[in-house]
Parts: C-alpha cells; sequence; structure tokens
C-alpha cells in the first residue's frame, strides 16, 4: 500500500488507475459499434479477465420514424402504448412508460390549439421511433391535422370485443386525408373474444380499409393483449403478440426519406440588395442541400422566375453548401432586389407549383382556444398563412353547411394569387387578428379528377341553395 501511495505522487491519473485496477480490480468501459463493452479485471490474477456485453439505449444512429397510436375510444391505445414500452423495455430498447405516465401527458399548444398528447420513445432492432398516444378523440382530430407529431405511419388499434367503431372509421378517414398511407392493425383485447369474433372483426378491418382507399387484403393485422403484455401474463398473446406488431411496423411502414435528400426548398424570409456583389435573399433553409451553382427558380406570387445560387453565406462566412435546416443568405445572380418579394419560394427548377386551389382538412379554433364564437358557412373570405407568405383566400365548404366552432372539416380554398402549396402543407387561417383555425392541404387540384371537380362545384351549387333557402325561410 505504501508503494501504491508513492507512486502515486509520481504517475499520472491514467496510469495510477490502470495500476489501481490491475491491483485491486475494476473495470474499463467502452463503446464499441454501439455495444457497450465492460473490461473486469480481477485482483486474483491479472490474466482472467471477463467482457460484459451489453447494448446502448437509446442511439440515434438508426433511421428514425414516426408513428402513432389510433383508434377507437377504450380500444387500448394507452395500454399498447405502454405494453411496447414495456416488452421493449426488458430488451433495454426503451424506457418502460406506465399507463399513468402516459396517459397523463402535459398539454402541448400549437397554433393557439392545446393538444394534450405523449411522445414516447423506442427503438427495435433496426429503427428508433417516436411515438404519440392521446387521451381523446378531439386531442387525435387536431393533433392528426396541426401534425403536434407528424406520423409516417399509424397504429390503428381495434377492440376484438367490439369491432369496428365509429372512431375507428373517422380516424382511419382522416389518416387517408393527411396523407398517411402506411397502417398495421393490431386486433386487442382477444384475450376477452372468442376466436371467432376475432376472425370478423379482422373481416370487418380489411373491408372498412378498402373502402377507405388502403389496400385492406394485405394490410398487416396482428391479433393480442395489450394488457397481457403489459402485466406479463400469456406470452403467446401477450410480450410475443407485441414483438409481431413492431416486427410489421418495422417492415411496412417505410422510413421517410431525409430532408436532406430532397430537392432543396428555401421559402424567402428577406431580400437585400448589396452593392458590388448583388441581390441576397435570406431564409431558413426546409429541405435539401444548396451548392454554390446550383440553378434555381422563384416562384409564387403570381412569377416563376429562374436564376443562378452565386454564394451561400452563414452567419457572414462564405459556405461550400448549406443543409437543411440551415438560415442563410444565397447570392443569385440576374435578379434584381425587387422582383423577390418574401413569400415566394426558391427552389430545385420544376420541383415545386404555385396552386390557386386547394382541397384541406381543417381544425376550427373553439372560442376557449382563442377561436371565434360563431359558426361559418361558404364564401367567407380570410387571410391563409403558410411558411413565409400570407395571401386571401375564399373558403367553400364542399359537404355540409356550416362548419362550427370546436369542429373540423373539409374545406376548399380559393387563393387570391397563386402560391407554392403542396400535400402535406401546413397552415392557419385567421380573420383580422384573430386565428379561426389551422390546417393541412390534402389535395392540389391540379392533381384532380374530373369527377373530383365535378363534385366540389355540386357541393358548391348545393351551398349556395341552402344559403338562399335560408335568407327566404
Ligand atoms: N381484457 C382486456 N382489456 C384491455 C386490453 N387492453 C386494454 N384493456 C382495457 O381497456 C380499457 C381501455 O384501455 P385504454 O388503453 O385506456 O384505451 P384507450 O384506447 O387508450 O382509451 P382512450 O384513450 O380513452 O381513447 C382499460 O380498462 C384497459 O385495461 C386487453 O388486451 N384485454
Ligand atoms: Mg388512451
Amino acid at each position: 500500500m505504501a508503494a501504491w501511495m508513492s507512486a502515486r505522487v509520481i504517475l499520472s491519473p491514467v496510469v495510477q488507475r490502470t495500476i489501481k485496477q490491475i491491483l485491486f480490480g475494476g473495470e474499463i468501459t467502452k463503446y464499441h459499434h454501439n455495444v457497450k463493452v465492460t473490461k473486469w479485471f480481477l485482483p486474483a490474477s491479472n490474466f482472467q479477465r471477463c467482457y460484459a456485453t451489453e447494448k446502448k439505449v437509446f442511439s440515434r444512429d438508426k433511421p428514425h420514424c414516426n408513428v402513432g397510436t389510433i383508434g377507437h375510444v377504450d380500444h387500448g391505445k394507452t395500454t399498447l402504448t405502454a405494453a411496447i414500452t414495456k416488452v421493449l423495455a426488458d430488451k433495454a430498447l426503451a424506457k418502460l412508460k406506465g399507463y399513468a405516465e402516459i396517459d397523463n401527458a402535459p398539454e402541448e399548444r400549437a397554433r393557439g390549439i392545446t393538444i394534450n398528447v405523449a411522445h414516447i420513445e423506442y427503438q427495435t432492432t433496426n429503427r428508433h421511433y417516436g411515438h404519440t398516444d392521446c387521451p381523446g378523440h378531439a386531442d387525435y382530430i387536431k393533433n392528426m391535422i396541426t401534425g403536434t407529431a407528424q406520423m409516417d405511419g399509424a397504429i390503428l388499434v381495434v377492440a376484438a370485443t367490439d369491432g369496428a367503431m365509429p372512431q375507428t372509421r373517422e380516424h382511419l378517414l382522416l389518416a387517408k386525408q393527411i396523407g398517411i398511407n402506411h397502417i398495421v392493425v393490431f386486433i386487442n383485447k382477444i384475450d376477452a373474444a372468442d376466436q371467432e369474433m376475432v376472425e370478423l372483426v379482422e373481416m370487418e378491418i380489411r373491408e372498412l380499409m378498402t373502402e377507405m382507399g388502403y389496400d385492406g387484403d394485405n394490410a398487416p393485422v396482428v391479433k393480442g393483449s395489450a394488457l397481457c403484455a403489459l402485466e406479463g401474463k400469456n406470452p403467446e398473446i401477450g410480450a410475443d403478440s407485441i414483438m409481431s406488431l413492431l416486427e410489421n411496423i418495422d417492415s411496412h411502414i417505410p422510413t421517410p426519406t431525409r430532408e436532406l435528400d430532397k430537392p432543396f426548398l428555401l421559402p424567402v424570409e428577406n431580400v437585400y440588395s448589396i452593392p458590388g456583389r448583388g441581390t441576397v435573399v435570406t431564409g431558413r433553409l426546409e429541405r435539401g442541400v444548396i451548392k454554390k451553382g446550383n440553378e434555381c427558380e422563384f416562384v409564387g406570387h403570381n412569377k416563376t422566375m429562374k436564376s443562378t445560387v452565386t454564394g451561400v453565406e452563414m452567419f457572414h462566412q462564405i459556405l461550400e453548401e448549406a443543409h437543411a435546416g440551415d438560415q442563410l443568405g444565397a447570392l443569385v445572380r440576374g435578379i434584381k432586389r425587387e422582383d423577390i418579394r418574401r413569400g415566394m419560394i426558391m427552389c430545385k427548377p420544376g420541383s415545386v407549383k404555385a396552386q390557386d386551389h386547394v382541397e384541406a382538412q381543417v381544425y376550427i379554433l373553439s372560442k376557449e382556444e382563442g377561436g371565434r364564437a360563431k359558426p361559418f358557412t361558404s364564401y367567407i373570405q380570410l387571410q391563409m398563412f403558410s411558411r413565409t407568405w400570407d395571401v386571401a383566400v375564399q373558403i367553400i365548404i364542399p359537404d355540409k353547411e356550416m362548419v362550427m366552432p370546436g369542429e373540423d372539416s373539409k374545406l376548399v380554398l380559393r387563393l387570391f394569387k397563386p402560391m407554392v402549396l403542396e400535400q402535406g402543407q401546413r397552415f392557419t387561417l385567421r380573420d383580422g387578428t384573430l386565428t379561426l383555425g389551422t390546417g393541412v392541404v390534402t389535395k392540389v387540384m391540379l392533381g384532380l379528377s374530373e369527377k373530383e371537380r365535378l363534385l366540389i362545384v355540386e357541393g358548391k351549387r348545393a351551398c349556395q341553395a341552402a344559403a338562399a333557402t335560408a335568407q327566404t325561410g
């Protein structure tokens, strides 16, 4: 011991630690390819070593995918979410989240709307997941429309004891509307239903999916019991069914294309004229990569102009290239400052188009959420805000007479000036200083079939007729 004490004076801390480990035993821990390697030195003999390996939890080097549970009230969405974390926690791939912890998730505000939503993370051996669960029907509607947690795919939970119910239908329809194209079905509560019932529910749900525009016949359907998995009972219908569900999610829901791999798109925030250099546009690069020399196009405010990027700057420093997420300034050739306006989109030529009418799913705020107190009918004029632009729009309600505050509805928006709008793009509708609603573009009209166009026109006529009768009556 005395020798050790004296050695301590002259040796570096690393050497000291190594000597101490050789003499008294200890461990060295390293992460090697995401696997924690623990090397033990045993005091009895320096030649005896053993290795312990363990997966490092929550690494970010796997592809990421966002999913969520949807389905009718009480069908077991929260129980299933808790069960997934339980089964994966046993494999050190998640942190266990109890039922109460998920169900009491803090409220979140998105564009003036309060949403109760739980964000949970876990991973399989292939991917890392973000998972959303909401406590009530209204929260699902708001969350899906505002995209508080955008889903790349959804887990549709159906209780075998009930089968498809109104909200099963409504969530599925909304999912299809807003572009969630991949659904994995979990038939839950098979512990409480007989085999025949389970088979009937499977047939029913496949039919419903086909009706909603999904490939119902080939959709993956997993049967099990979330409660058994959560309580660690009957593994064949419990934990095993959860693992089979996760395998299906892994294989059926594709990893979304990374923003970086898409053609570049920058919503213009500001335009400056720099003497001796030219015109500079600034903004946050929403997707893709911009390099000096790239051809570009400006679209919006009734214009389309081509140009070339002659320089990219960030924080007053010249960059080789800027990536999605960067706030940047781009020097463009041959365009005057007056020709470019805030709200235009700078993009890879031909990659986006301006639209003058689109179809959207919109959630109208209730009075308590800061919205309007009264319902509205077709032809109301509002201001639409999206990305860095805002423009006046006229609203047409295609399939009902009026929309009440607190309700969600399909709307057709006619823009007074064509602006770049894409399917899935989110926006806000305002009336003066009042935020009226928030929505997501479900269809750009250029892609509509003649039949669909007619339907909209017919809907418009029906609305006009209804308004006329309301006035005379
Ligand atoms: N027998 C049985 N009951 C289950 C199963 N899964 C969930 N339950 C029960 O069903 C009830 C509803 O479950 P939740 O997970 O709260 O359902 P939910 O879909 O999240 O409900 P909301 O959030 O209110 O829409 C609870 O009492 C659960 O214990 C199951 O596999 N078998
Ligand atoms: Mg729940």
